[in-house]
């Protein structure tokens, strides 16, 4: 029997990836996104559903086209420098709208799902790297928004049993080797897309001088002053929400679970910056501005429980192939904007 999963938020980043991922598995793929941040092309050849999960009509009528057997909720306002200066639409699509998409789910005998949650729940660390049982305190909105909705989906689970695996992701990186998805942000605020663009205005002649990159504080405790995150590529998470799929399906997840997915590795901006030079072999430059809001100095992910529970094997663990596989994918563009 062919499977069906409801990809909410397809049309992004990391859920036009996990379409591609779902097909290759043999299952079959409905997209519900407003397109508000994706791209109705990033999913050709896959149904989409145009539908705005904070509209309880929307989801009804997404809900009834058939049944299906697991949910797949990426869809979310993300970035965590936006959610600090205008809140408001994080709450309004993050929380209401996962609500809303909830209680849609449960009126329709749904009752799986596989939840894009965050590192940016922990907050600042008190230990690295950081695990599943670390402090849930987060210093931007988004990190609290992402909070409140694994909150429901552990208070749901009680009440209705909802069983659902939320995965806190740490920073998502990378795109498809095969060339048929990649990160596509319009404004695009994502450090390692950023470099990338400067080695690509420097390959096609621009002046080093003029750089556009600016990197956000140096002088966080951290060794060169600088922000650490953990990159993960897209292709792991997308492996990742596989097997919490199947878990889901096989009837072994008992109420809300939740696993990190992070690579236990921490790059600095810098060392990703020198990350791209040697992958890009151009000579990046970049400018010190004020640290952005709501940014905590590190967060590195122990994934060891995805490891063992979940047989969670991440494929790409060092920068530079990760990064090699965005600078492959623009080559081939022609080095124009990544598309
Ligand atoms: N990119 C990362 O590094 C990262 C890390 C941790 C967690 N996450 C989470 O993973 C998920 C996907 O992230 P992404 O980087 O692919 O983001 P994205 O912006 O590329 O994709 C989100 C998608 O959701 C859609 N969407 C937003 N609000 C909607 C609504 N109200 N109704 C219907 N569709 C709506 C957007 O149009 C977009 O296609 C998000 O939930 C994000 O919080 C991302
Ligand atoms: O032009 C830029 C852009 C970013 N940064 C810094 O680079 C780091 C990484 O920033 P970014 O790439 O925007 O990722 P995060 O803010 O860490 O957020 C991403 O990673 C989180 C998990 O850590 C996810 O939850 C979010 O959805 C996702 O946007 C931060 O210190 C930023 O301040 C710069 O210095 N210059």
């Amino acid at each position: 029997m062919t499977l069906s999963v409801l990809v909410v938020g397809g049309a992004g980043y990391i859920g036009s990836h996990m379409c591609h991922a779902l097909a290759d598995a043999g299952m079959r793929v409905t997209v519900l996104d407003n397109l508000s941040r994706g791209h109705a092309d990033a999913v050709a050849g896959f149904t989409l559903l145009e539908a705005d999960i904070r509209s309880e009509a929307d989801v009804r009528r997404c809900l009834s086209i058939e049944r299906f057997d697991l949910v797949m909720h990426f869809a979310a306002l993300a970035y965590v420098g936006e959610s600090v200066s205008d809140p408001r639409p994080y709450y309004e699509n993050n929380v209401a709208g996962t609500l809303c998409l909830l209680r849609g789910m449960l009126e329709a005998g749904l009752r799986r799902m596989v939840f894009s949650s965050t590192c940016a729940t922990y907050g600042a660390p008190v230990a690295l790297p950081m695990d599943e049982a670390h402090p849930q305190v987060p210093v931007n909105p988004y990190g609290w928004t992402k909070l409140s909705a694994e909150q429901a989906l552990r208070d749901y689970a009680v009440a209705y049993g909802l069983e659902s695996i939320s995965l806190r992701y740490f920073n998502a990186a990378g795109c498809d080797p095969d060339g048929r998805a990649t990160e596509r942000h319009e404004p695009e605020t994502h450090l390692l897309p950023l470099i990338l663009r400067e080695a690509a205005r420097l390959q096609a002649g621009g002046d080093p001088e003029e750089t556009a990159l600016v990197v956000f504080g140096d002088d966080f405790p951290t060794p060169d002053g600088t922000c650490i995150r953990d990159y993960v590529h897209v292709s792991d998470l997308c492996r990742a929400h596989l097997l919490a799929g199947r878990r889901l399906l096989a009837g072994q997840v008992d109420g809300a679970e939740a696993y990190n997915l992070g690579n236990g590795q921490g790059y600095s901006i810098l060392q990703a910056i020198a990350s791209a030079r040697r992958v890009t072999g151009q000579d990046i430059r970049y400018r010190v501005a004020p640290r952005r809001a709501g940014d905590p100095a590190a967060l590195i992910g122990d994934g060891a429980l995805a490891r063992r529970v979940l047989d969670w094997e991440p494929e790409w663990t060092g920068l530079d192939e990760i990064l090699s596989t965005v600078w492959a994918r623009m080559k081939c563009d022609g080095l124009g904007v990544s598309r």
